[in-house]
């Protein structure tokens, strides 16, 4: 008999990852069922690896080539035959989707139709690296059988508690009420991480003047009070904020007028330039992957690293001032999670907010949450590994007790749905 299951999708800028998470007494079993990402989409080595249950994991050959949009489509085309010909034990309920800009009207996980697809094509100029390829597989379900089961999960809704001074920018007002403020991503990160601070930090100083790094490819930081968002340094789109693989995080607008103006720059140059060619990859040249960076001896490597952590630390510091003060810095994400003469780099720099690490705790930690801060440490310091997957599946599952048991029912299985 094939087990009830939910099936997650989160593309990312360079990757593409998916659980399936069984569901057994209306309750998700958290260790996923299977597995299994793509990752390094765009660089000279891109890695397919999956794991059932609590096994290792495999890692299964593939080479992507052709644009970025195109090795997006043929990892997703690779994941779903996978899946379609190595599980046959599941039968999925409903389909949990990633999508990183909700905009003004989509402030919660809801049941996607194409109405609402349509709609939220009109954000994928916010988010061109990651909005066309969450919404992708949704139309390609939907167009199959518009009665299976989507949900749309929203980067931008964890932010919405942000108080009101932190969404705007200081532009005409009617701006504003037009939806041009500052939205913030990676939300569905920070809500997971979120719930797992007590767990690593204690329940008071979870409440407290916390920054979540995540660094990704793409990378954003969070600064929260009582576990909400109350600023962020991604804005209206996802250049904004710190550097990033491609991205150029936050520049002078006048730099960009410039380059159209007297620069000889099309718009569509500048924004690829600001969106693909900048970041980690643009100052070294050489790659936007952090690990072949830190493995690197070429001085505009090592500069490139250094930028990246020089603009995190001005970064925090901003979000530590805006918070008044700062509790905990805790790091998550490709970087955040494994970078650790990243960590390293940056805690020194925030010596002077009382912030001292350990730095043996900070070279073991690998896989699990945990601190890595000395004991004299003002600032609890600490790595926790993300799961945008699983909050995904929540909400997934969240939604279909809303809607009720009769379309639990109505659902296929894995393969069918998805080809
Ligand atoms: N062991 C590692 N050491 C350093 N950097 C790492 C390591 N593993 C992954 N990364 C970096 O993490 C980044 C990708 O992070 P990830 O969160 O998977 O990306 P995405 O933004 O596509 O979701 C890349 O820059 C990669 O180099
Ligand atoms: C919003 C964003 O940049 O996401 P990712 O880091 O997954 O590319
Ligand atoms: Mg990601």
């Amino acid at each position: 008999m094939r087990r009830p299951a939910l099936l997650t999708l989160n593309a990312g800028s360079s990757s593409v990852k998916f659980s399936l998470f069984l569901v057994e007494d209306d309750t998700i079993v958290e260790t996923p069922h299977v597995w299994g990402q793509i990752d390094g989409i765009g660089t000279a080595h891109p890695r397919w690896r999956v794991r059932r249950g609590k096994n290792p994991s495999e890692t299964v050959a593939l080479s992507l080539t052709g644009s970025l949009d195109q090795q997006h489509e043929d990892a997703f085309t690779h994941l779903v035959d996978w899946l379609s010909t190595h599980v046959d034990d599941v039968k999925i309920l409903a389909t949990g989707h990633r999508i990183v800009h909700g905009g003004a009207r989509f402030h919660e996980p809801v049941r996607l139709t194409p109405e609402m697809v349509t709609e939220l094509e009109q954000l994928v100029p916010l988010a061109p690296l990651h909005q066309p390829h969450n919404l992708r597989p949704i139309k390609r379900m939907l167009e199959r059988r518009a009665d299976w089961v989507q949900v749309g999960c929203f980067d931008t809704a964890f932010h919405t508690t942000q108080p009101k001074l932190a969404q705007m920018f200081p532009l005409p007002r009617k701006l504003f009420d037009e939806g041009i403020r500052r939205y913030g991503f990676h939300g569905l990160s920070y809500d997971y991480v979120s719930r797992r601070l007590p767990e690593v930090l204690g329940p008071e100083r979870a409440k407290g003047r916390v920054i979540i790094a995540h660094l990704g490819n793409g990378a954003s930081l969070c600064a929260l009070r009582e576990g909400k968002s109350v600023a962020t340094t991604m804005g209206f789109t996802t250049i904004d904020g710190l550097m990033m693989g491609t991205r150029s995080g936050s520049i002078d607008p006048g730099l960009v007028l410039h380059l159209i103006e007297y620069g000889g720059m099309s718009v569509t140059q500048v924004d690829h330039m600001l969106y693909k060619e900048s970041g980690l990859l643009g100052v070294s040249g050489i790659s936007q992957d952090m690990r072949e960076l830190l493995a690197s001896d070429d001085p505009h490597a090592r500069e490139a690293v250094e930028l990246f952590c020089y603009r995190l630390v001005r970064e925090i510091g901003s979000l530590a001032a805006a918070l008044g003060g700062l509790d905990a810095l805790v790091f998550t994400a490709g970087i955040g999670e494994h970078a650790a003469p990243v960590r390293a780099r940056v805690i020194e720099r925030l010596d002077w907010l009382g912030a001292v690490l350990d730095p043996q705790a900070n070279e073991r930690i690998a896989g699990i949450a945990g601190r890595i801060d000395a004991p004299d440490s003002r600032v609890a310091l600490a790595v926790v590994p993300t799961n945008e997957e699983a909050m995904i599946a929540r909400y997934t599952l969240e939604v279909l007790r809303r809607e009720g048991s009769a379309t639990i029912a109505a659902n296929p299985p894995a393969a069918d749905a998805n080809r």
